[in-house]
């Protein structure tokens, strides 16, 4: 196993567990919310996680959703995911939104809202040019490759000669 990067946290709401892994080899370390709260279908919110840490230079933080939340109860981020900047220093917050459209969804304190993977970022210099080098792919995208749903079509039907093939002959 790579060596852990040492990164300084401080705890705002100082009964807020410390955020751990919960297994070996987890990209992510859970955050929590330290206030209760309910969602009703369709409705956002900013929960505090009660913490804010000090990355290096040269890393970022991105708060992503957990799967299990957005699986068992439909809820996401609205900003998926989250950029915490190295110099950021306040504390980190997490917006939730409830995607279900019939069941709310109710948090207790230091209920696990979120994941927080660090990443190196590299930072860079944009060099204007006239032209850009040329590419297999080109200018294609959103969609150029085919094999996407159609609005109003059911998965099913797109693959080869579905739909979406069919569209463009
Ligand atoms: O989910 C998030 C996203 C951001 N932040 C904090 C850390 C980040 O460094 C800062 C700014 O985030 P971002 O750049 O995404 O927001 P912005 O709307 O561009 O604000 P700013 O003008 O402050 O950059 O807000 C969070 O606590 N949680
Ligand atoms: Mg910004």
């Amino acid at each position: 196993m790579s060596r852990p990067l040492d990164v300084l946290l401080r705890r705002i709401d100082p009964e807020v567990p410390l955020p751990s892994r919960a297994h070996p080899g987890d990209a992510g370390v859970d955050l929590v919310t330290t206030e209760p709260a309910e969602l009703a279908p369709g409705e956002r919110i900013v929960l505090p996680t009660g913490v804010s840490i000090a990355l290096p230079d040269g890393y970022a933080a991105f708060a992503h959703p957990r799967s299990g939340l957005a699986a068992r109860c439909g809820v996401s981020m609205v900003n998926a995911p989250g950029t915490i900047d190295a110099g950021y220093r306040g504390e980190i917050k997490v917006i939730l939104i409830n995607l279900d459209p019939r069941q709310s969804v109710r948090f207790q304190r230091f209920d696990r809202i979120a994941q927080l993977v660090v990443q190196r970022v590299e930072t860079v210099r944009f060099h204007e040019v006239a032209e850009l080098p040329g590419s297999a792919r080109s200018t294609g995208g959103f969609g150029s490759t085919g094999g996407h749903a159609d609005a109003g079509n059911s998965y099913a039907a797109v693959g080869p000669g579905g739909a979406a093939d069919r569209k463009g002959q």
